[in-house]
This record gives C-alpha cells, sequence and structure tokens, in this order.
C-alpha cells in the first residue's frame, strides 16, 4: 500500500461509440481521488463502456478521460465475470499472483516472498489452502474471491470493478463489500457497476446514474431520487439499436 498514486480522473464530454452507435453519449463526471462510487443505469446504459474507456482499453470517438499522473499499473479492472475464460489451465495461486505481476510487470516463477503474500491474499478472502486448486474447478463465488485476491496483490491506487457481485451469494457479496471498504478505509479511488439499489445506498457515498448519457452524478441520496431513476428509464425505453449514429454538429446546432 506504500506509495499508492492518486489521482482524479476525469472524463470530459465523452463518447464512445460501436460501429459509430454511441453507447457512452457526451458525458462529463469527475472522481475525486479516495471517492467509493456506484456506476448504475438500465441494461444497456453504457456502464461497462464507461468504465472499459476509463481503463483504457476503448477509444472515445469525441472528448477524453483524464487520469492524471496514474500509470496503467495504477489502476485495476474486474471485468464481468462472463468476459473471462476459467477453461485455461491456471492454478489459484499463479491467478492470484498475476495481480503482483500486472504491478511489476515481470512473470517469473512464484518465490518466498509472493507465495506468503498470495497466502495473506487467499486468508483475507476466505480462500484459505486453495493455492493449487485449478481456476476451472471453483464456484463462481470462490472464482470472485480470487479475483478479489488478485486485487489485493494489484494494490493500485484506482480499483474499478464491473458487476462484481453478479451471481454472487449474499454472505460472499458481504465480504467482498466489507473488502471494498476496506479499500475505501485506505483511500483508494473505488468504482463498481451496479444493479442493487439498495446495497448501493448502504455502502457507496457517491453515484452516477447512466442512460448512455449522464442523467445525475454526486451524493448517492441526491442521485438516487424517484424523479432521476425515472429519467433514466424512459430514456433507456427510447433506445433502439438502430440509433443514429452521434452527429455533435446537429447537436450543437
Ligand atoms: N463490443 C460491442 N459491440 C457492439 N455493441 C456493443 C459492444 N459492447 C456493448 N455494446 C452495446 O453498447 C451499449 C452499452 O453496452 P454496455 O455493456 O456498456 O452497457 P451496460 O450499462 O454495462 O449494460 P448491462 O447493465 O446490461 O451490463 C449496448 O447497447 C450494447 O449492446
Amino acid at each position: 500500500m506504500a506509495g499508492l498514486r492518486l489521482a482524479p480522473i476525469e472524463v470530459r464530454d465523452l463518447t464512445v461509440a460501436y460501429d459509430r452507435h454511441p453507447a457512452v453519449h457526451h458525458v462529463t463526471c469527475r472522481f475525486e481521488p479516495g471517492s467509493l462510487t456506484a456506476v448504475v443505469g438500465p441494461n444497456g446504459a453504457g456502464k461497462s463502456t464507461l468504465i472499459k474507456s476509463i481503463v483504457g482499453l476503448l477509444r472515445p470517438a469525441e472528448g477524453r478521460v483524464s487520469v492524471g499522473d496514474l500509470k496503467r499499473r495504477d489502476i485495476a479492472y474486474l471485468p464481468q465475470q462472463a468476459d473471462i475464460d476459467r477453461s485455461f489451465p491456471i492454478t489459484v495461486a499463479d491467478t492470484v499472483a498475476l495481480g503482483h505481476w500486472a504491478r511489476v510487470g515481470i512473470f517469473r516463477a512464484i518465490g518466498r516472498p509472493l507465495r506468503d503474500k498470495v497466502a495473506e491474499a487467499l486468508s483475507a478472502v476466505g480462500l484459505e489452502g486453495f493455492e493449487q486448486r485449478p481456476i476451472g474447478s471453483l464456484s463462481s463465488g470462490q472464482f470472485q474471491r480470487v479475483l478479489f485476491a488478485r486485487l489485493l496483490l494489484q494494490d493500485a491506487g484506482v480499483i474499478l470493478l464491473d458487476e462484481p457481485f453478479n451471481a454472487i451469494d449474499a454472505r460472499t457479496t458481504q465480504d467482498l463489500l466489507d473488502l471494498i471498504g476496506r479499500w475505501h478505509g485506505e483511500k483508494r479511488t473505488v468504482i463498481a457497476v451496479l444493479h442493487d439499489m439498495d446495497q448501493v445506498r448502504q455502502h457507496f457515498p457517491d453515484t452516477l446514474l447512466l442512460a448512455r448519457e449522464l442523467v445525475a452524478n454526486g451524493p448517492t441520496p441526491d442521485c438516487l431520487t424517484a424523479a432521476n431513476l425515472l429519467a433514466a428509464r424512459r430514456m433507456s425505453e427510447r433506445w433502439q439499436d438502430d440509433a443514429a449514429v452521434c452527429a455533435p454538429e446537429k447537436r450543437r446546432a
């Protein structure tokens, strides 16, 4: 945790499109260092697209994301489980150690100090003794715990989580929420895509409500009002798969 690099994440007038159809449309927002923010919105609202843009996996069609002097290794990213191939023959220990290699940039055999760190991280997520299990043999909840252990080793100042509790039981969710609370206490910036509004209200001080465009952003109680949620739903009902391509010149007219 020593030497955590911190900087605000600034998203300015961001439009990200797939095949010229905007999934995120002229969004401007800012995540302060040490903030804990939930990103919410209807299906297809552009939440994953926004997260991937912050990580640098998607290129903006317009606007920009600025992460100050943060390097790629300072930003840890947990994709949706559906995006991860678990058939790869790799052990739990190696998967967790990848978090360390992501930070130091060297891939080599696990030495004693790293083995201890891996064991410590697995213990922190309730998976003592799972080191040599192939990841393909784990339940979804156990695998999600492994991915959180990997984030522990990555030790990044910014942590982005895309639907971390999807299909995860209540007990595991609570344990992982505790870990997120710990990261927040350590002043890391945490941004999580979530669908459970009660969970957001209970655990996330800030919220960004997205419906391709920004609907609301700020303290969770101010954001998650009935009016804002209704606006987001109405905006999502208007979407069509053949929606027009983004035409900024028309918008400015
Ligand atoms: N690789 C892709 N190619 C084409 N269209 C895509 C791609 N990824 C996402 N989209 C489209 O972009 C829009 C936003 O998708 P995104 O996954 O960002 O939404 P989301 O808010 O995370 O949705 P959900 O809550 O359902 O996970 C959707 O209409 C989706 O179909």
